[in-house]
């Protein structure tokens, strides 16, 4: 069983995604009371017509989900447009705070959405004590799918023949490894030149930001969902995707415990391997600088 924590945009299009995948059965939980419950049945009585079999059952009880296999936490505030996602560590971190100290599994593994990620990922590490290759936050997998997509859409190819990489925080110091993108294992300095590459990677960095200025009551949801959902069906399935999430970093790169995007094996126990890629100096100093002002906002805090 799944267990979704915050039942709004990410939360419900997650459910819905993993029930048309099949993955497994899901359980919806919301602070507004009914919320769950509601946008449950309303997806339960979409499968005759979608043909899921999937249960996706909603509560308004919070112990209901936190015993599951599984526990994605998408609930929290969404920044608006002009705003940073580290403007919302101090309003999100409380809710993170509050479900960190009740999990009651040892085996549970967290995929955490809530913004800003990378800090939050490393915040329910410490005070839920689970292992670090348990928890997962949703950040470089996400940037490298829109990559993808953007390099596909230039390209004119399918968006399947396109791989990407991109590691570190989910913010605009995110570091995008060229020399693992490609379309079909060909590098992309074949098909582009270094100025229009830098072009696409600069919206790539932007990509979160123009939904919300075109939104401007929602952040995105429909590209993070079909990432979580990913992700989850890397751990239940035991398929051992290779996706960039974010966990507490053990001495990669002489960063230790803060949380940052990474390639790793994703199978049913997690993380299962980190991949550690060829950086350049510029490029681990990036990540050393990002891991350094997670570790100060997450002093502050304590
Ligand atoms: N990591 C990423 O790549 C990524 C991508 C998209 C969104 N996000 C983040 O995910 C979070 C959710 O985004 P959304 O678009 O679904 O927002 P939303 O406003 O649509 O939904 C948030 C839900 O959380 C619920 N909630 C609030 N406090 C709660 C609590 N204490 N317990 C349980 N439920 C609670 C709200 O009632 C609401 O239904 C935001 O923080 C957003 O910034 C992250």
């Amino acid at each position: 069983m799944i267990g979704i924590i915050g039942s709004g945009n990410v939360g419900a299009n997650t459910a819905f995604f993993l029930a048309e995948k099949g993955v497994d059965d899901v359980m919806l939980y919301d602070i507004r009371k009914g919320t769950a419950k509601g946008k449950a049945l309303d997806m339960m009585e979409a499968a005759p017509i979608r043909g899921y079999r999937t249960q996706i059952s909603g509560t308004d009880r919070p112990e209901d989900v936190l015993g599951c296999d599984i526990i994605i936490i998408t609930a929290g505030a969404v920044r608006k447009p002009g705003m940073t996602r580290d403007a919302l560590f101090w309003e999100n971190k409380k809710i993170i705070d509050v479900y960190a100290s009740k999990i009651t599994g040892s085996d549970t593994k967290v995929i955490i959405v809530t913004e800003p990620v990378d800090f939050l990922t490393t915040v329910f590490a410490r005070i839920s004590g689970l292992p670090a290759n348990q928890i997962m936050g949703i950040g470089g997998v996400l940037d490298a799918t829109r990559l993808r997509f953007l390099i596909a859409e230039e390209l004119k190819v399918s968006t399947e023949n396109v791989s990407a990489q991109v590691i570190g925080r989910h913010m605009d110091d995110m570091i995008i490894l060229k020399d693992y993108c490609s379309v079909s294992g060909i590098s992309l300095d074949n098909f582009l030149s270094s100025d229009r590459m830098e072009e696409i990677f600069e919206k790539t960095r932007q990509a979160g930001n123009l939904i919300v200025d075109l939104a401007r009551l929602a952040g995105a949801y429909y590209g993070p969902s079909a990432v979580v959902a990913e992700v989850a069906e890397a751990i239940c399935h035991d398929t051992g995707r290779l996706l960039s999430v974010s966990h507490v970093l053990s001495g990669v790169f002489e960063i230790s415990d803060v949380a940052l995007s990474l390639p790793c094996v994703i199978n049913k126990t997690g993380i299962s391997r980190v991949i550690q890629p060829r950086l350049k100096d510029s490029q681990i100093k990036t990540l050393k600088k990002s891991a350094d002002l997670i570790a100060k906002t997450i002093k502050e805090a304590d």
